[in-house]
């Protein structure tokens, strides 16, 4: 059911600035609870991190909100494109993408065959109109689409400083490069949620601090919020306005990155410090 309240059968409620919220999600596989009664919100244009030891359940958490796993137990309320309030559980993963919900993974899923350009076109099927037959066939609608689509990702790689090599292929591009074009293909499709697993997995110094002003660019120009999961802990403590942590399924703590960082339940479990 779609609503424009902030109320879902009388009992769950979303603020207004709320773009996520979460609820008791669950989920176990055999015996193993790996999100056990988890809740978190999050707000319109926030940068939001959540962070947890190995195997504490971060990508569990992405897939249960993405639908990839069906939880257990919980609501995973989504404010859309279109300003309606609507649980995500049992939703198929391909209308969460058309309501602006998107994901990147941790290994860069690209085609190398293809070029940069049409690689981020790839990110923008979903919103195609024009039937599969009318655009095998290359019909005047599914022309039109694809040239208004194409002119999309161009401006899309130019805003991050790839159009100069929009046509070269993605086989031997630099890893930084082909991180940047996952990014990019989120960006087709009106995205008012971000989901980044590890971004900054295998990227250098410097291209780890590009992608961190990058990510902010991103949020203010596409008037969107920033979900990440990321082990590298200063590119969390440097880009998110809250951090919330987990460990074995379970909240720790959330708070901003200062709080976190000071907190002695998060240093036990996250930082090993606990015992010292
Ligand atoms: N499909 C699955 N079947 C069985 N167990 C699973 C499945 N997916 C995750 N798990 C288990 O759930 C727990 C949480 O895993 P998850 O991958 O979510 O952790 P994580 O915090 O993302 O870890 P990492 O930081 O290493 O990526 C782990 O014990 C994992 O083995």
């Amino acid at each position: 059911m779609a609503l424009n309240s902030n109320e879902i059968n009388g009992k769950a409620t979303i603020g207004k600035n709320t773009i996520l919220k979460i609820e008791d999600l669950s989920i176990a596989f055999g015996g193993l609870k790996a999100v056990d009664s988890l809740s978190f919100d999050i707000k319109e244009k926030e940068i939001f991190g959540l962070i947890g030891p190995n195997g504490a359940g971060k990508t569990t958490v992405f897939n249960c909100i993405t639908q990839f796993y069906k939880p257990d137990r919980g609501t995973v309320l989504f404010r859309d494109n279109k300003n309606q309030v609507e649980d995500l559980v049992g939703k198929k993963p391909h209308e969460i993408i058309k309501k602006g919900l998107v994901r990147t993974f941790q290994n860069v899923e690209l085609i190398k065959e293809l070029s940069l350009v049409d690689n981020v076109l790839v990110g923008s099927h979903i919103e195609f109109q024009a039937s599969l037959i009318s655009q095998i066939l290359k019909l005047p609608k599914a022309r039109k689409e694809e040239a208004k689509y194409r002119e999309k990702a161009e401006e899309v790689l130019n805003h991050m400083g790839l159009y100069h090599i929009k046509d070269q292929l993605a086989a031997g591009q630099p890893y930084g490069v082909l991180k940047k074009i996952e990014l990019a293909r989120t960006l087709m499709c009106e995205p008012k949620l971000i989901i980044l697993d590890e971004p900054a997995a295998g990227l250098n110094d410097s291209e780890t601090l590009a992608l961190i002003d990058m990510v902010r660019e991103i949020k203010d120009k596409f008037n969107c919020s920033i979900l990440l999961v990321e082990h590298d802990m200063r590119f969390v403590t440097d880009l998110c306005d809250r951090i919330c942590a987990i460990s074995f399924g379970k909240l720790l703590a959330i708070g901003t990155p200062g709080e976190i960082q000071a907190n002695e339940e998060v240093q036990a479990a996250y930082l090993g410090k606990g015992d010292e």
